[in-house]
């Protein structure tokens, strides 16, 4: 077990979580998150659910949590498989939880299921680890994002985030201000899905924003931008 150095707590590292979620990412790609979440001192690296035990061994002693999606990305699964998927990675050790909402429920207007089971996976989890639902902004409307947010703190889920980074359309500051003017500060705000520069993120910070979710090579940018160099 190797010893990482960790950053101070007012670093922009301790507030992104690096990803390597796409289809695509394999062995060489967790490596490398790995490595930069050691090197950076990144508060969390997230990664695919069948990834979670090697992602746990590389970052043993390094202070990164570990972090997975659950029903990702279309959260079209059962309540039923999301709850076991939550249950299965809670027993591999994650240190964070994000997962999508059923998005084609929202937009069928069934905020009701959503809810729903946005509160069964909350109960589960039971405070365990720290619970994100993704709402995917870029796959709906204004009126939607209104509803997912409320459905979102309705459900007591302690953190809102916005994206998978698979909509193919980035979270702005725009979606921030309308998800802030829907719902209180008792829900937390994670940005994620094409954050892409340091005054993004700066912009959103403002806007109250308190953690991002960002590829490695993105993630890798901003925090470089920002000064904080590897150690
Ligand atoms: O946190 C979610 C995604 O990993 C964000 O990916 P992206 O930065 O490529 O949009």
């Amino acid at each position: 077990m190797t010893e990482s150095p960790r950053p101070p707590a007012g670093s922009l590292a301790r507030r992104i979580d690096i990803s390597c979620v796409q289809a695509e990412h394999g062995r060489p790609d967790i490596d490398r998150l790995a490595a930069a979440a050691r090197a950076h001192g990144f508060v969390s690296a997230h990664v695919l659910p069948s990834w979670v035990p090697e992602l746990r061994e590389l970052l043993a002693g390094s202070g990164t949590l570990a972090g997975a999606p659950v029903g990702f990305p279309s959260g079209g699964a059962t309540t039923a498989a999301k709850l076991a998927e939550a249950r299965e990675l809670l027993g591999l050790g994650v240190g964070e939880l994000d997962v999508v909402i059923a998005i084609g429920r929202l937009k069928s207007g069934e905020t009701g299921y959503v809810r729903r089971e946005l509160d069964a996976v909350r109960r589960l989890v039971d405070g365990a680890v720290p619970l994100r639902a993704i709402i995917e902004v870029g796959r709906l409307t204004e009126e939607e994002i209104r509803a997912a947010a409320h459905c979102v703190a309705e459900a007591g889920v302690p953190w809102l985030k916005t994206g998978t980074g698979w909509s193919g359309r980035p979270t702005t500051p725009d979606h921030i201000r309308l998800i802030r003017a829907e719902i209180g500060e008792g829900t937390l705000l994670k940005a994620a899905g094409g954050i892409r520069d340091l005054a993004t993120i700066r912009t959103m910070e403002e806007l109250g924003v308190r953690r991002f979710g960002m590829n490695l090579t993105a993630a890798v940018a901003a925090v470089t931008a920002a000064g904080e160099a590897a150690a």
